[in-house]
């Protein structure tokens, strides 16, 4: 029986920049007076083939050039929305780069108020809860990530909690302990990215230093017996995304994926798209690539979906959670 409508789901990982489709970068850059290096979206489009996550990285940063003002960063934020509600995002829980935008001149007030008021606004109109966290790049100084925690003080009532990105190797968490232990003396969630391309050692060191509550990524951790038996007790949440992971080689092909045995393991594992313009796929397309690619079965999708709503930021609102939880329980899975 064909479903009618797409398993309902949290978003966990995605960088709100990475949604940029090269439509809206046009439009943005037009709007802006800001020339692109290239002369159509479909060469924009082509451009987008990567070795690593640096190769990504290089570009993704690139682009962002098209984001300049309150407006742009609330379209970006309204048409992920809409996409993510027709993939069955119920809650997304959004990931932006601030310093990416500070470093070019833009006030980081301009990067929150234009994503939080359309993610209020727009997230509201479609049914989606949600919130934001702040990444600090790890490959800038750790005075630069305290300096942008401090300007974004006034701004903390519209953001749920801090992250960690960018490139991964010779960048371990530890170099930003004391910004994560501000954010938790500020009451905000803590996540970080670990064991994409970095060692199970830097997914040890986020939960051990950082006192995370969420592991984004984290593949690389089953090539640590000991770390994943802890995971598995501690139940941490591990955030994948799996068609990032082989459009960024981290992983040689979906059908390589290590999903099934992470379920297998019992890791509280979630799917998730990171930077869906740029890897071809939103939520519920990640769900249908694995689907289509390994030997999962219904039941083990329903966990996934089940392990998002239980991994996300809901403990403010635990009848949300109830509900979202119960709407995958009814849920035919086929
Ligand atoms: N997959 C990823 N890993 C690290 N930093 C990122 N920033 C955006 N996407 C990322
Ligand atoms: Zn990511």
């Amino acid at each position: 029986m064909p479903r009618t409508s797409p398993l309902p789901k949290a978003e966990l990982h995605l960088h709100i920049e990475g949604t940029l489709e090269p439509e809206l970068a046009f439009t943005l850059a037009a709007r802006n007076g800001i020339a692109l290096p290239y002369p159509t979206t479909q060469a924009l489009r082509q451009a987008y083939s990567f070795t690593d996550l640096q190769s990504f990285l290089d570009l993704y940063y690139a682009l962002m050039a098209v984001l300049r003002t309150e407006r742009d960063f609330a379209d970006l934020m309204a048409a992920y929305l809409e996409r993510a509600a027709e993939q069955g995002v119920r809650h997304a829980e959004i990931f932006f780069d601030p310093q990416a935008h500070t470093a070019r001149g833009v006030p980081i007030g301009t990067v929150i108020d234009g994503l939080a008021g359309a993610l209020e606004k727009e997230g509201g109109r479609h049914g989606i809860s949600g919130g934001l966290i702040m990444c600090f790049l790890r490959d800038e100084p750790a005075e630069s990530a305290l300096e942008t925690f401090e300007a974004a003080r006034p701004y903390f009532g519209v953001i749920t909690g801090i992250g960690l990105d960018s490139a991964e190797v010779g960048h371990p968490p530890a170099a930003f302990r004391e910004v994560y232990e501000r954010a938790a003396a500020a009451g905000l969630r803590r996540v970080a990215h670990a064991g994409e391309e970095g060692p199970p050692a830097y997914v040890r060191e986020a939960l051990d230093v950082l006192g995370v509550e969420r592991i984004d990524h984290g593949i690389r951790s089953l090539e640590d017996p000991e770390l994943v038996a802890r995971l598995v007790r501690e139940q941490v949440p591990l955030t994948v995304c799996p068609l990032s992971n082989v459009r960024l080689r981290c992983v040689s092909s979906l059908a390589a994926h290590p999903l099934p045995r992470m379920l297998a393991e019992g890791l509280r594992v979630t799917v998730n798209s990171d930077d869906p313009a740029y890897f071809g796929g939103y939520a519920d397309d990640n769900f249908a690539a694995v689907r289509a690619a390994l030997p999962l079965t219904g039941e083990d999708e329903r966990t996934l979906a089940r392990n998002s709503f239980l991994a996300a930021f809901l403990d403010h609102d635990e009848p949300r959670r109830a509900r979202l939880l119960a709407e995958v329980e009814a849920y035919d899975v086929g």
